[in-house]
């Protein structure tokens, strides 16, 4: 029995799924959260119950990755039942994709999520009516405080159905399925795909096409503008026979001040520096406790122990390996996705995006890749992926180059735990600054040399909430967690390897071939390109290893300040980490990654030679 769980993006179906499954997966207050397709199973009755997570979709017959992948799974019946989630406050919005999915005749029900929402805001759904009308089981829950939850796959087991509401399309339409349906046999939706040039069948879609043709000179635009509007009318059509609103006060809330550029820009400012001052602040204070404590309890005593020098050498990169990464990184990780996740909960993320978006234009540069920017922050591996979502060719390849210039939460451990504590707060807050004018730059140039279409964008913003600790706690965790599954062994592993290479003189013949760049054109130490390396792995390891290799946590002993400066610098700008790459190619293919790969060395060299100079100099 498989059951897909369908609808518009941020409408609470990775929440419900995973409730229904057990299994924790990414719900974040903005559209576009899920982009993969997760399968978990849930057993009812003895009776396994395959349940898949789609990815959020505006339409069935739509161009972009997703809408193509779910209509797919949809034509091709994969899905014994299909559990279209609707936003219950935003009914009439959601309609639209709910009368496309009905057209396709699977057995379904129609879950309204939000209903708590919907309440606050005085909107009542008959679902009763409702029901009745489209002829599907209609369900009100609320994902959040677990409301009606573990009624949907009984529901959807015993009771789901094949609609029996149709939209009335234009006439021309309606006689083109009429026609197509009796010289072909095609039933009523492959029809309407087909006049969009959607489908397998070479007869129908020919025949379509010339239909499709006359149709589009008679009402000058295109089928699918046309089906669009008449869906949109059908929407509210239905939504006025089953919606009910309360007189609602009008007050916007707190977006009145948030939205607009004044001041908005300057609360967005104030929220952004008060989180990357926050992870510096309660970062810095646990990785002073933690490395100061290993220092005390293990490092030393480890020193002073007299072992034989292979072993001493193996044992001291393991455990200084521990030290990198619980004590250095993980404070800092911590607290960035602890805060981070309060942040995405509220909904403020969206609203980032959106006067971000704003900011944009006046730089001649899109919007459409603001969301995955801002989500870049956590981490770019999600943020490349979720370029998929924007729509056109040139803006996916801009959004490229720009997501893997965000400093992520691993480039935040280093220019937390290197300039922050050691050279200071205003210090790391300019090279936030740095790469901001860096992105800008970037972004100008390639909107400027790229040529191809751009696309209007339609950015929602999604409700503020108060966030709810175990929503923000658990997906904190989803990402703590591969910190400490993921990142850890890696380091670990990388630094035995290091000492060992270090032990036999391996490092000294690399560090001999980068010293000119290294020491003569940035002034850093030999040893800070085998960290370099290593922050291709993963990007927080240029600083952990640093440690290793310096054999300290207190790397004032070995560095100057201008020399940790220009190396957190470099290294944020430098590459971008290994799995980035290997999105970035997955994604966008070979040529680009490369491309990025090369730019953003080039980039971090240029600027840290550049800053090792003028300081020099002056
Ligand atoms: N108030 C309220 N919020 C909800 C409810 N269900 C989900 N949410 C919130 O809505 C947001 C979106 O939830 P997700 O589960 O990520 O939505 P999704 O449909 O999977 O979104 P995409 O993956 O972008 O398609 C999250 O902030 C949830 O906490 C609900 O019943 N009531
Ligand atoms: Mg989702």
């Amino acid at each position: 029995m498989k059951i897909g769980l369908i609808g518009n993006p941020n409408v609470g179906k990775s929440l419900i799924f995973s409730h229904l499954t057990g299994i924790g997966v990414e719900v974040s207050n903005y559209p576009g959260t899920t982009v993969d397709i997760l399968s978990g199973v849930s057993c009812i009755n003895r009776l396994p119950v395959e349940i898949t997570d789609l990815p959020g979709i505006y339409s069935l017959d739509g161009e972009s990755d997703e809408e193509r992948l779910v209509r797919d799974l949809v034509t091709s019946r994969s899905f014994d039942v299909l559990v279209m989630v609707l936003d219950a406050a935003h009914l009439e919005r959601n309609l639209y994709l709910f009368l496309q999915v009905l057209e396709h005749q699977v057995p379904m029900i129609a879950v309204l999520n939000m209903a708590d929402e919907a309440e606050e805001q005085g909107i009542s759904i008959n679902t009763q009516a409702f029901s009745d009308i489209c002829g599907v089981p209609v369900l009100l829950t609320a994902a959040t405080i677990g409301k009606n939850l573990p009624e949907i796959i009984p529901l959807a087991l015993e009771k789901a159905a094949i609609g029996h509401f149709q939209v009335s399309y234009d006439r021309h339409i309606e006689a083109a399925i009429r026609t197509l349906g009796r010289l072909s046999g095609a039933d009523r939706i492959s029809v309407l795909l087909a006049l969009q040039g959607i489908g397998t069948d070479v007869l129908l879609l020919e025949g379509a096409a010339t239909i499709a043709k006359e149709i589009e000179e008679e009402h000058q635009m295109p089928v699918s503008r046309i089906l669009a509007g008449n869906r949109h009318h059908a929407a509210t059509e239905l939504s006025k026979q089953v919606i009910t609103r309360a007189p609602v006060k009008e007050s916007r809330g707190p977006d009145r001040w948030l939205l607009r550029p004044f001041p908005g820009v300057l609360i967005m400012a104030g929220v952004l520096i008060s989180l990357l001052l926050c992870v510096f602040m309660v970062g810095s204070f646990f990785e002073e406790l933690i490395v100061e404590g290993f220092d005390l309890f293990i490092i030393e005593p480890l020193k002073a122990a007299g072992f034989d020098p292979l072993v001493y050498e193996l044992l001291f990169s393991f455990f200084i390996a521990i030290q990198a990464g619980l004590g250095i990184a993980f404070p800092f990780v911590f607290t960035f996705y602890l805060l981070m996740s309060v942040v995405e909960d509220t909904g403020y993320m969206s609203r980032i995006a959106f006067l971000a978006d704003r900011i944009m234009h006046r730089f001649g540069l899109h919007g459409q890749a603001i969301i995955p920017m801002v989500l870049g922050l956590g981490c770019n591996v999600p943020a490349v992926m979720a370029i998929r979502q924007i729509g056109t060719k040139r803006e996916r390849y801009i959004a490229a180059f720009l997501i893997t210039m965000v400093p992520c939460s691993a480039r935040t451990v280093i220019i937390a735990g290197i300039v922050a504590v050691f050279v200071g707060i205003y210090a790391a807050l300019s090279i936030y600054l740095i790469i901001f004018v860096l992105i800008l730059l970037t972004g100008i140039f390639l909107s400027r040399v790229t040529t191809g279409s751009q696309l209007g964008m339609v950015l929602e913003v999604p409700p503020l909430r108060i966030p709810s600790p175990g929503m923000v706690l658990t997906r904190a965790w989803i990402h703590i967690r591969e910190f400490l599954v993921i990142a850890m062994p890696l380091l670990i592993v990388s630094s035995v390897i290091l000492g060992l290479l270090g032990f036999y003189g391996i490092l000294d013949v690399i560090e001999l071939y980068t010293a000119p760049v290294m020491e003569g054109l940035l002034g850093l130490p030999t040893f800070a390109s085998t960290s370099l390396l290593f922050g291709i792995l993963r990007k927080e390891m240029a600083f952990e290893t640093l440690v290793v290799l310096a054999g300290t946590a207190n790397l004032t002993e070995v560095m100057t300040t201008l020399q940790l400066y220009i190396f957190a610098l470099v290294s944020t700008l430098f590459v971008p980490c290994i799995s980035t790459i290997a999105v970035l190619y997955r994604e966008q293919g070979l040529k680009t990654a490369v491309l990025i790969s090369i730019y953003t060395v080039l980039l971090g060299l240029v600027a840290g030679i550049l800053i090792n100079y003028v300081f020099r100099v002056m």
